[in-house]
């Protein structure tokens, strides 16, 4: 069937009955982070693409289809990375790594050659013999990703690469997979819980809500003016949606008082603290009021206006911190 969406990137319309509806295109070599609530169909999207979750719908990949006629799972050029499994639990590093290349042909020296130098690139070289469960979680995930790259495939499904890990281990790991997506010329599609990951290895954003593309943009738009709860949350705005106008403003251009503030050109609302948290150097404070709204005080204001959870407080905000926009038509 003639296809005149394909193109050299990914070109998708993916549904799954009850879990999934989404279209998504991307560039050649662009990275694009995936986000959304709990149960919102990330996982799901990048296994309807991989063809391990039947799908309705079609996929381009690389100016070829996987759709039409199916493509088997193990003839598409991708490669993959989940949380929790990934490795062959009875394979070295090494093997595991080569694994990919020689299921696509490629032989025995050439592709342990080829890993050896993927592993060594992960700084894992020294493992290449060890069996998983002899690696730490950060080093599997090393060898993990290095064997999803290894074949060069034309998309990277990254399913939360990072999650489980510590924090500095994490943060070692990013710097490093931002490196080879900067010089990897697929399509990259990264599911994160966190805006950081959004936000410094992604070229674009997709957010998922119910199972449909609630947004997409550039992360510094996405960040900037989230039409979800979730991404704001996750951006720490404040976001007040009225049909397809939003209005946003900084938790740090909160007022927080005990009286009803006056002045016309404030927004205000009056609530109940919900909690409060360390912030940088600000306390983060919670208020349940018609929404829940948060902003950003000073410890020695905390102090002074007695914040706990419960207490009844007033914010208000002026006019000219709050930015409004509509949402651009889908
Ligand atoms: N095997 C399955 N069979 C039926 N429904 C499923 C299955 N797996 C997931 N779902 C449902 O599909 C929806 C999307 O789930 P999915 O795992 O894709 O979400 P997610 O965005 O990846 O969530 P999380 O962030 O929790 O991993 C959810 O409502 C989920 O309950």
């Amino acid at each position: 069937m003639a296809d005149d969406t394909m193109t050299a990137g990914l070109s998708a319309t993916v549904r799954v009955d009850g879990r999934l509806d989404a279209t998504i295109t991307a560039d050649a070599g662009d990275v694009v982070a995936v986000i959304g609530p709990n149960g919102a169909g990330k996982t799901t999207l990048l296994r309807a693409l991989a063809g391990l979750v039947p799908a309705a719908g079609q996929v381009s990949v690389g100016g070829r289809s996987w759709t039409s006629p199916p493509v088997l799972v193990r003839d598409r050029n991708l490669g993959f990375v989940f949380q929790d499994q990934s490795l062959f639990p009875h394979l070295s590093a090494l093997d595991n790594v080569a694994f990919g290349l020689r299921s696509r042909g490629t032989s025995r020296a050439e592709a342990d050659a080829t890993a050896r130098a993927w592993l060594e690139r992960f700084g894992v070289g020294d493992l290449a013999a060890r069996r998983p469960r002899e690696l730490s979680g950060g080093q599997a995930q090393r060898v993990a990703i290095a064997r999803a790259l290894a074949p060069a495939p034309d998309l990277l499904l990254l399913d939360e690469p990072f999650a489980g890990l510590d924090v500095g281990v994490a943060t070692a790991l990013r710097i490093e997979l931002a490196r080879h997506l900067a010089s990897y010329d697929g399509v990259a599609l990264l599911v994160t819980h966190d805006a950081i990951d959004a936000l410094t290895l992604a070229d674009r954003v997709l957010v998922l809500d119910e199972g449909v593309v609630a947004q997409t943009g550039a992360p510094r738009d996405v960040a900037a003016r989230p039409v979800t709860d979730h991404v704001a949350r996750l951006v720490g705005l404040n976001v007040i949606r009225e049909g397809e106008t939003f209005r946003s403003f900084s938790p740090s251009a909160v007022t927080v008082s005990l009286g009803q503030p006056e002045g016309s050109a404030r927004h205000r609302w009056h609530g109940a603290v919900l909690g409060l948290a360390p912030h940088g150097d600000a306390v983060r404070v919670l208020v349940a009021a018609d929404r829940e709204l948060i902003a950003d005080v000073t410890p020695a204001a905390a102090a002074e206006l007695g914040l706990a959870p419960g207490r009844e407080v007033w914010l208000s905000v002026k006019q000219t911190a709050v930015e409004t926009w509509s949402r651009d038509p889908a």
